[in-house]
């Protein structure tokens, strides 16, 4: 297994434009892969996720042309669903934006497809969009255990309908089926059983179907209404936003150990409720400055917060990590579906921050980190998740450095984090 050594860092400062979000490319490349028109996407993520959305694509008769860097990517729409009328080896690796979406998208073609991914992904359920799109006259198997993936899709189309959808587990259910529903053959009309989770998911799910030239109505959350028989229409180009998940490690740095640390490409204006997490480094004690399409983060006396994170599911990780520089208690609620995600978070961050000395308390929802932390050297397992690795680089700040497993993980959203961190960082 490869190993990534991290000396003791001093500080860190300087300048980082943050590659693209990867909820805003995966779900700009497949609503372009389906409108009228061409789509010119700058700014495109070019990581692990992508990829595996960009391979689903061309293996459905999509065209697209990709720059050399693969960060450009000129789509040519179809206009409507998939042509092809067969794909059975679809492989999403461990991308929830592909695999959820994608489920949803096959059931408009017509024609045989298989969805397969990595084994956790086959941990990972989906059954409530399975369970959604039913009533629309979708046929959809499970090939080995009921409600996860892998899966058969047999598609023939969407009716239109009114629908119920769990929100409690994923948000990503209900961004699959509405970026479907205005492809349904009548008007979709669809209703949130339970506590909808991720919510600013949708916000962003609702913005680039808005760019698209799709408006949904809804109220506060519960009740979504879709106009049928509508085509997405190529806005000619898109701009991706810089990742605000993949710049919370960044600010979380400067937070603890500017100088200063300026990220760019994203800002107030965007459309990630990750945005967020610069609130949240705020709450905490950092100086943190806005504008339009940067965020810079300074440090200030970091205590810990007590916070409702369920809108910054995965930005939260980072504030968990960040705690150990604080002074007192962090905890961080509403945050069970971590244990749903590229590997159970909760008991991982537990885990590890245990290993470099912290008093840690996993709860069934909640973790509590008592800060501040006399940092030990530890190796951190990463359980194949990019957030661990990159949540984990922060111990460099303490005076023992660390040691990362297989930091390759990142490259599920952000290959070169180490080579940026790296860049920004000078050793004590
Ligand atoms: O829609 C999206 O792009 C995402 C939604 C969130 O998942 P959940 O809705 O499952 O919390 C988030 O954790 C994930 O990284 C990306
Ligand atoms: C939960 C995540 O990924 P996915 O899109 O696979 O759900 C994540 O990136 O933190």
């Amino acid at each position: 297994m490869k190993q990534l050594s991290l000396a003791p860092i001093a500080s860190i400062n300087g300048e980082i434009n943050i590659p693209g979000s990867k909820s805003i490319s995966n779900r700009a490349l497949l609503l372009a892969a389906m409108a009228q028109g061409q789509t010119t996407l700058t700014n495109l993520l070019d990581s692990d996720d992508i990829r595996h959305m960009l391979n689903a694509l061309s293996q459905l008769g999509v065209s697209y042309q990709l720059s050399d860097d693969k960060r450009t990517c000129v789509v040519d729409g179809v206009g409507g669903a998939f042509q092809s009328n067969k794909a059975l080896n679809l492989f999403l690796g461990n991308a929830g934006t592909a695999m959820r979406p994608l489920c949803a998208a096959l059931t408009l073609a017509h024609g045989e497809f298989e969805l397969t991914g990595e084994p956790r992904m086959e941990e990972r359920p989906i059954g409530d969009l399975v369970d959604a799109l039913l009533p629309l006259g979708a046929e959809v198997e499970y090939l080995k255990n009921p409600g996860f993936p892998p899966l058969k899709i047999s598609g023939s189309g969407l009716n239109g309908g009114e629908v119920s959808i769990a929100g409690d587990l994923s948000s990503q259910f209900l961004t699959a089926l509405l970026m479907v529903a205005p492809m349904a053959k009548g008007d979709v009309t669809i209703r949130i059983k339970g506590e909808l989770v991720s919510k600013p998911y949708i916000d962003i799910t609702l913005a680039i179907m808005a760019r698209f030239g799709v408006e949904v109505s809804h109220d506060n959350y519960q009740v979504f209404e879709v106009k049928g028989n509508q085509t997405y229409q190529a806005p000619g180009t898109f701009l991706v936003e810089g990742d605000a998940s993949s710049a919370s490690y960044f600010l979380a740095a400067g937070a603890i150990a500017g100088g200063e640390v300026k990220v760019t490409g994203v800002g107030k204006a965007a459309i990630q409720g990750d945005v967020k997490f610069a609130d949240a480094l705020a709450a905490m004690g950092a100086d943190i400055e806005w504008g339009d399409d940067y965020i810079i983060a300074r440090p200030g006396v970091l205590k810990g917060i007590d916070m409702d994170m369920n809108h910054i599911p995965d930005a939260a990780m980072t504030i968990a990590a960040a705690a150990v520089f604080a002074e007192g208690e962090t905890v961080l609620r509403n945050i069970y579906n971590w244990r749903i995600k590229e590997t159970d978070r909760l008991a991982a961050m537990a885990c590890e921050l245990k290993k470099v000395g912290a008093v840690v308390e996993e709860g069934h929802d909640y973790i509590k980190v008592q800060g501040p932390v006399d940092l030990a050297k530890a190796d951190i397992d990463t359980y194949n998740d990019h957030r661990i690795a990159m949540c984990f680089s922060l111990m460099a700040f303490g005076k023992a450095g660390v040691v990362i497993n297989d930091p390759d993980c990142t490259s599920k959203t952000f290959p070169t984090y180490f080579e940026e961190f790296d860049r920004l960082t000078s050793n004590r």
